[in-house]
């Protein structure tokens, strides 16, 4: 079976009002497409826990920085959709461009505090982009649930702070990174690696469990991400834009370690920027 594709907000709309009438829980899975298994288990965890799943597809221009990633960044509807129908997921709402972004439109949403530094400091506008057309699905589907991958760490907490602040009903569900077996976080751009680029791109990965262990077991925070952003570069990676301990909850800047943190990292893989995050969590915390 197909799934159905919709493209006007009016008809969404339509089918949701009629789902809500056999008074069934929606939920809403919000990608830009080129899907892989990372957004295929955001679309089981939706199946598992909401009568109704609808997968959005929107290559958002809006939250790039560069034209040439915007051109160059992956569509592949037809296939998108075929991933979809065997899981079961109901619709999938791949709006037209001016269901979005009509004619004059002039708003932007705009969330402070956890979009500051880390991905927000190295793509400018980014989080605006992203929050604006998120409150836009959001408000489109009328969704009760919201499955967003932890692999965009920063993005979950921002759409997360936007539906609070803006009193949107819908509940924001953080889902683990599903990596590849050599360690690599799967994302849509990793098909734009060389050959010997892809075999270097899981040492970030294994970079960053090593470092995330050694300041769980108590080593200093600056010492070992000084060492990690070394070996890193020293793995083939051309820069490393940022490698930063932050408390889990809320993203705060940490120095030392007493509170379930994360280490996020970014880098530059020759033209292809990587992103990653991985758990830590206080030995001593656990065991007391
Ligand atoms: N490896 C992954 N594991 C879990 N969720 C993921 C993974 N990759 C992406 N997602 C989630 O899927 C949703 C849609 O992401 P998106 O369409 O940007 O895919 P992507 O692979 O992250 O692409 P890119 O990073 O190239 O923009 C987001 O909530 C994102 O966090
Ligand atoms: C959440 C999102 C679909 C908004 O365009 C995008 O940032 C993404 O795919 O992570
Ligand atoms: N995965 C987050 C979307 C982006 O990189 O623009």
């Amino acid at each position: 079976m197909n799934v159905p594709i919709v493209r006007a907000v009016a008809d969404l709309r339509t089918i949701v009002a009629g789902w809500r009438r056999e008074a069934a829980s929606i939920a809403v899975v919000p990608t830009m497409g080129a899907l892989h298994e990372g957004h295929l288990s955001l679309v089981r965890a939706a199946l598992e826990k909401a009568d109704r799943v609808i997968v959005t597809l929107f290559v958002n221009p809006k939250q790039f920085n560069s034209a040439a990633d915007l051109a160059a960044y992956p569509r592949t509807e037809v296939e998108d959709a075929a991933k979809l129908a065997p899981l079961g997921a109901h619709l999938l709402y791949a709006p037209d461009a001016a269901e979005i972004y009509p004619e004059g439109f002039a708003t932007a949403v705009s969330v402070g505090g956890v979009s500051e530094g880390l991905c927000g400091a190295f793509r400018p506008g980014h989080f605006d982009g992203v929050a604006t057309v998120v409150a836009k699905l959001f408000l489109q589907t009328g969704a009760d649930l919201a499955f967003f991958g932890e692999k965009d760490f920063q993005q979950l907490h921002v759409v997360r702070r936007m539906a609070r602040d803006l009193d949107i009903p819908i509940t924001v569900i953080g889902c683990p990174t599903v990596r590849e077996e050599d360690g690599l976080a799967l994302s849509s751009r990793n098909v734009r690696l060389s050959l010997a680029e892809r075999l270097a791109a899981p040492k970030l990965a294994s970079i960053l469990h090593t470092a995330a262990g050694q300041i769980a077991n108590g080593a200093p925070v600056s010492l070992t991400l000084a060492e990690a952003r070394a070996a890193i570069l020293s793995a083939g990676y051309r820069e490393v834009e940022y490698l930063e301990l932050r408390a889990d909850a809320d993203l705060r800047p940490l120095n030392a370690l007493y509170c379930p943190a994360r280490l996020l990292v970014a880098a530059w893989l020759g033209n292809t920027r990587l992103i990653d995050n991985v758990e830590v969590v206080p030995l001593l915390s656990l065991s007391s």
